[in-house]
């Protein structure tokens, strides 16, 4: 009780400064604003250059300079003082969200409280530290005794008295968990346990000890994860694109990051969960929007990755070759030393036309594409494969994106990872996926692609009710040790198909919450939507997502989202029980809904 009046207390005080903050840092952001248009308006008077002698030229330049001073003084207070009202308002609805007692050994033990961003005083002092600060590691590690942290590549040595969560709602304190002695994770539970009727929502405050690890990675350039339906591999994939803006804070913007997603839906399903962490949005792309960018860099018009023949031109290229590749130079190649592979070779004879002022005017005519597929037995050389030769011999580097981020990575085929290694070579690259969730054809070896990559998993489902996550779990075939943490809630049900009316009819009452009715095909989505012309119909490319009410969509675009009610039609459809991949697909497919799930047959 005592622990309760004293932590309200806390918050209150907390929530005071916050709210009168708020108001003082805005009043102060609108008298910067005038006060630069003040310095704006003498500097266009001053600007005007008086060179009517030696000194008045001077003077004139030592107010120009006086002035654009007093402009960056107010530039960086208007900065400062726009990123505490951000953060103050972010902090407003949940100021902390955790509460860390820590003895350094040295005087008293010290409080840390911990939430989605910092928050300083005007004097500086931290008032609520960020979850990604090197002290927050000891909260998600769920350490408590002696213990360390790394801070700036020191360990620091430190004994975790006592580790607290709380449920806030603004100034109001509703709980205080003490986590040692809680069992289970009540406030895991609780969070898990709301309604999924629109985007996916950031994680903070429960992360768990084996996402931290995911999170926090900091020793290998190329990270892999592989991990069960519903494990957090988004959500840990976007937690941990805030914590390396946070670890780069110096040097990287969200303009250096990439995230690889499916589709435009999943775009849109992922989109805010960095801005709830007071980051911006970064970008993201689909692959194919993304060679489609690279390629107009070498003025190749790119509209579809079929038929490629990347696999066959990365061996082409890592073997030595004697004949001059069509359309190249005969001098060029012949500069280049023979015993190389075709693609150092290339590379030299690149350089030197480069350096012997011959380069093609025009990169993607260069070499005579057609002889070139003859020379090397290839049916034909698309712009997709053109784009992969040119990125090889001229070494070309997308050194704009500094991480790199992929989700659903069992989706993508040899020759994505052949073009991200050569793209990307530099970058800190991420990559999260499933490989039982591979809806067509085999998974390749992704890490096979990479020289040096540290591979971490994740075999605890969160998504779903313990009834649903042992349903969909007996079609995940080696991932024998997956987990499910919730209660065991509703049995999946199987209907006929003909009780879809009556299945929606049930669920109408809870229309605030989401339904995906989910068909094997687009065409199957297409023809559902026409029967419930009011439902929302996603589409790879819509710039919809998840809706409250209904949803209808095919399996492909069902992956990687969720629903509160998952409905699958035709769950007896050949598309389920295709020999490689049919197990697959009812593993997605059941690994969709939230809280209840029915198959239609
Ligand atoms: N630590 C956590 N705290 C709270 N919610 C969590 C946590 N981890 C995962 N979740 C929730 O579990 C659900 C599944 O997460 P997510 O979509 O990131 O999983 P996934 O592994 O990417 O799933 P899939 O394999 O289907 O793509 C989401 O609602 C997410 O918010």
């Amino acid at each position: 009780m005592l622990l309760m009046t004293t932590e309200q207390a806390h918050l209150q005080g907390l929530y005071h400064q916050l709210t009168t903050d708020i108001t003082a840092l805005t009043a102060q952001l609108a008298a910067l604003t005038t006060e630069a248009r003040t310095v704006q308006q003498q500097l266009s008077t001053d600007g005007h250059l008086d060179l009517g002698s030696y000194t008045e030229t001077l003077d004139s330049f030592a107010s120009i300079e006086t002035n654009s001073r007093q402009i960056d003084t107010l530039n960086a207070r208007y900065h400062t003082a726009e990123v505490r009202l951000e953060h103050a308002r972010l902090l407003l609805p949940q100021a902390y969200f955790a509460k860390l007692d820590l003895d350094y050994g040295d005087s008293v033990p010290e409080a840390f409280y911990l939430g989605k961003v910092g928050y300083v005083d005007e004097h500086g002092t931290d008032l609520v530290y960020n979850w990604r600060a090197p002290v927050a590691d000891t909260y998600y590690a769920n350490r408590t005794g002696a213990t360390s942290y790394q801070a700036n590549g020191r360990t620091i040595p430190v004994t975790v008295l006592n580790r607290q969560q709380f449920i806030i709602d603004y100034d109001q304190l509703h709980q205080v968990i003490e986590t040692q002695t809680a069992i289970g994770d009540p406030l895991l539970l609780a969070v898990l346990a709301t309604d999924r009727s629109g985007g996916l929502q950031e994680i903070t405050a429960t992360i768990q000890q084996s996402q931290n690890a995911i999170i926090r990675e900091a020793q290998h350039r190329v990270l892999l994860v592989d991990g069960v339906a519903g494990s957090g591999k988004t959500s840990v994939l976007l937690q941990r694109v805030a914590y390396q803006l946070y670890r780069h804070r110096q040097d990287w913007t969200p303009a250096d990051i990439l995230i690889l997603t499916p589709n435009t839906a999943f775009s849109r399903y992922i989109r805010g969960v960095l801005p709830a962490l007071g980051e911006a949005e970064p970008l993201t792309a689909t692959y194919l929007k993304l060679m489609q960018a690279v390629g107009k860099r070498f003025g190749l018009t790119i509209t579809s990755l079929a038929g490629n023949h990347l696999p066959q031109l990365a061996k082409l290229l890592a073997r030595p070759s004697q004949v001059t590749p069509a359309g190249l130079n005969p001098t060029a190649y012949a500069q280049t030393a023979s015993t190389d592979s075709l693609n150092k070779r290339l590379q030299a004879a690149w350089r030197w036309l480069q350096a012997t002022r011959q380069l093609p005017a025009d990169v993607a005519t260069w070499l005579d594409w057609d002889q070139l597929a003859k020379q090397w037995q290839l049916s034909g050389l698309t712009a997709y494969d053109r784009l992969y030769l040119l990125i090889c011999i001229t070494n070309y580097q997308q050194t704009t994106t500094k991480g790199l981020f992929i989700d659903e990575a069992q989706d993508y085929d040899p020759d994505v990872w052949l073009m991200l290694t050569k793209l990307f070579s530099a970058a800190q690259v991420t990559i999260v996926g499933d490989h039982r969730q591979r809806l067509i054809g085999q998974a390749p070896d992704i890490a096979a692609f990479f020289d040096a990559s540290v591979t971490l998993t994740l075999n605890t489902s969160y998504r779903a009710t313990g009834a649903i996550t042992q349903f969909f779990a007996q079609f995940a075939g080696d991932w024998t040790d997956l987990q499910a943490v919730q209660s065991i809630g509703k049995t999946p049900r199987t209907l006929p198909l003909a009780d879809l009316e009556n299945v929606l009819a049930t669920l109408l009452p809870t229309m605030s919450q989401s339904i995906g009715l989910i068909a094997p095909t687009m065409s199957g989505a297409e023809k559902l939507a026409r029967q419930f012309p009011t439902a929302q119909l996603l589409t790879p490319e819509a710039p919809k997502t998840v809706q409250p009410g209904l949803n209808i969509l095919p399996l492909a675009v069902a992956k990687g989202l969720e629903f509160d009610h998952a409905i699958i039609y035709d769950w007896h459809a050949t598309f389920y029980s295709e020999p490689q991949v049919g197990q697959n697909r009812r593993y997605v497919a059941a690994s969709r809904g939230t809280k209840t799930l029915t198959l239609l047959t």
